[in-house]
This record gives C-alpha cells, structure tokens and sequence, in this order.
C-alpha cells in the first residue's frame, strides 16, 4: 500500500468481541470509509468456531494458544470464519452505509501459508509466508474494505487454520499500513498496581497502560501478568512492527467511536511501540 499509507490501517476484531459490537461500530467505520480512511479488517471467531465444534461433538483443544486442527476441524473453523462471521460482519458494515468485500485467505491465494513450527503437536495450523497486496489494494481501488476471515493456503492447496492476530498483523506487515488496531473485550493492556495497603494481602487496582515497550511486554509474559488470548496479539505485535509498520493499538470494541479516536491520534487504548 505505498510507503507506509497512513490513510489505510488493520483492524483485528476478535470473536470476543464480536457479537457484541454496537451498531455505532459499524457507523464508525462507515465514516471513516467515506472520509478516505480505509481499513483492511482481519477477523477471528475463536467462540464461534467452539459452539459449532460442540454442537457437532468433534473435540477441541487449545496448545501453546493454538487451537489444534485436523481436516475435520479445519472444515469447521473454514465454514464458521470464511461462511458465518464472514458474511456477519459484511452484512453489518453495509447495513450502517459501507462498502465490504468478504474473503478468505484462500480466495485469490490472498494468504500464503507454512506449517507452524509446533505442526506435530498442532496440526493443520499455518504461519503467513506472503500476502497478495494487490487484491488488497484492488478492493479498497475499487472503493470496498476488505474483510478477511484467517486461513491461509499451503502447498498442493493445502488449508491452514491461522490465528487471527497472527494473521492481522502479516497482513498489516505484507501490505504497510503504519497502524493495526486490535479492537477486543478489555481496554487495553493491564496491569495490577499494589499501593501501600494492597501489599499487605489486598487483590491491588487493575490499570490501563496507555503505552508498553517490548521489553515491558517480554517482562509482563514472564511474569505471568500477561497471559492467554493477549500473548498472540503482543506477538504479533512485536513481529509486524518494522518496516511501514509504526504501532499497534489494543482496544475495546465496546468505547464509542472507538476507530476515529485512534485514527486522530487520540490516546486511548494500549499503544505498542518498539522504544519510547
Ligand atoms: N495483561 C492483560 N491485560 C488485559 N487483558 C489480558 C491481559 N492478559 C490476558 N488478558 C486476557 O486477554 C483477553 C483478550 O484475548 P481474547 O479473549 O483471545 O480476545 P479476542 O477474541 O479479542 O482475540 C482478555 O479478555 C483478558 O482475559
Ligand atoms: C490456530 C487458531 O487457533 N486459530 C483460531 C482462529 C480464530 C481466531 O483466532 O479467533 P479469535 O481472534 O476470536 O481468537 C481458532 O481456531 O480459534
């Protein structure tokens, strides 16, 4: 997308979040569409894809935060992400007034993808080698945004189930935009500060960190203070910033306006930067 586009950026909306969302989320990036802020939306479904896995009693299970994924599975996570919420969040955008393209990984060999390192544990789980940016680009020419559901295709056509964030921010790196935002259930990175008292025994006061370093991040996974479904947005973070890349926000879905205010350089969120 040029030399570090700063009218385009990445959303990851992750399926903690999306149901959830408010009409005026969908208004938010309507407007930002029609004031030639366009964002390239890359999405998850984590909840989703659990509730039809039970549904239809195939057995799930999460290692290292990647969920493990046979065939049967995999054909699953493909007809919940690329079908269901695809479609979803589609429907939603054009209802407020935007215009969106929905699409897989697979569609025009957008996502490239190996087999993770951790494949004999995992199975048919990809990490991104390439994205095609030129049907990224041709989508927002032709005045839609992009809505792209995380499988990636390998060697021999081969699907690969792709963590969303990982997938986010390959796209955001293999494209440059400045800016990903992940937009999910909590308002940012936080941190539990004892005072005096708290010390003595009490749980302390949860606070937001407006903004964290990687060597603060690397810090708070060890400690345990970052954990779960946080540690893939944080990787993914500190492996897409480089190059274009210059920041990544993590935010609530839920905080009106929520795209606009990062977008105009309000602070809000969690800001990740490589140095301060
Ligand atoms: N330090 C932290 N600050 C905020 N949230 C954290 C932190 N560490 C772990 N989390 C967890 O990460 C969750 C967000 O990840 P996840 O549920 O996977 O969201 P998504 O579906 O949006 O990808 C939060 O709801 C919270 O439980
Ligand atoms: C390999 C892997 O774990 N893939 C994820 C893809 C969806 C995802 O990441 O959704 P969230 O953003 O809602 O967590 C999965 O199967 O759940």
């Amino acid at each position: 997308m040029g030399e570090g586009s700063t009218n385009t950026f990445v959303m990851k909306c992750g399926g903690s979040t999306l149901a959830a969302l408010p009409e005026s989320f969908y208004e938010d990036l309507r407007r930002l569409q029609e004031s030639g802020v366009i964002p390239v939306i890359v999405h998850g479904g984590g909840p989703a894809i659990n509730d039809t896995l039970e549904k239809l009693g195939i057995e799930t299970e999460f290692v290292g935060g990647l969920r493990k994924t046979n065939e049967a599975v995999l054909d699953v996570v493909e007809m919940v992400l690329a079908g269901q919420i695809n479609k979803e969040i589609v429907r939603r955008i054009q209802g407020a007034g935007g215009r969106a393209i929905g699409l897989s990984g697979v569609d025009g060999g957008l996502v490239r993808a190996v087999p993770v390192a951790t494949a004999a544990e995992v199975g048919l789980v990809g990490d991104v080698v390439a994205v095609a940016a030129e049907i990224v680009e041709g989508i927002v020419t032709m005045g839609y945004m992009p809505v792209i559901a995380p499988i990636g295709l390998g060697e021999n056509g081969q699907r690969y189930n792709i963590n969303a964030d990982t997938a986010a921010g390959a796209v955001a790196s293999h494209i440059g935009v400045k800016r990903m935002i992940v937009v999910t259930d909590v308002p940012g990175i936080m941190r539990t500060e004892l005072n005096g008292s708290d010390e003595a025994g009490g749980q302390g006061r949860k606070v937001i960190l407006p903004e964290v370093t990687f060597a603060e991040i690397e810090e708070m996974v060890a400690s345990g203070e970052i954990y779960g479904g946080m540690i893939p947005k944080v990787k993914a973070a500190m492996k897409c910033i480089h190059g274009n890349v210059e920041e990544v926000v993590i935010v609530d879905g839920s905080e009106p306006e929520v795209l606009s205010k990062v977008m105009s350089g309000e602070r809000i969120g969690t800001r990740i930067m490589k140095s301060r």
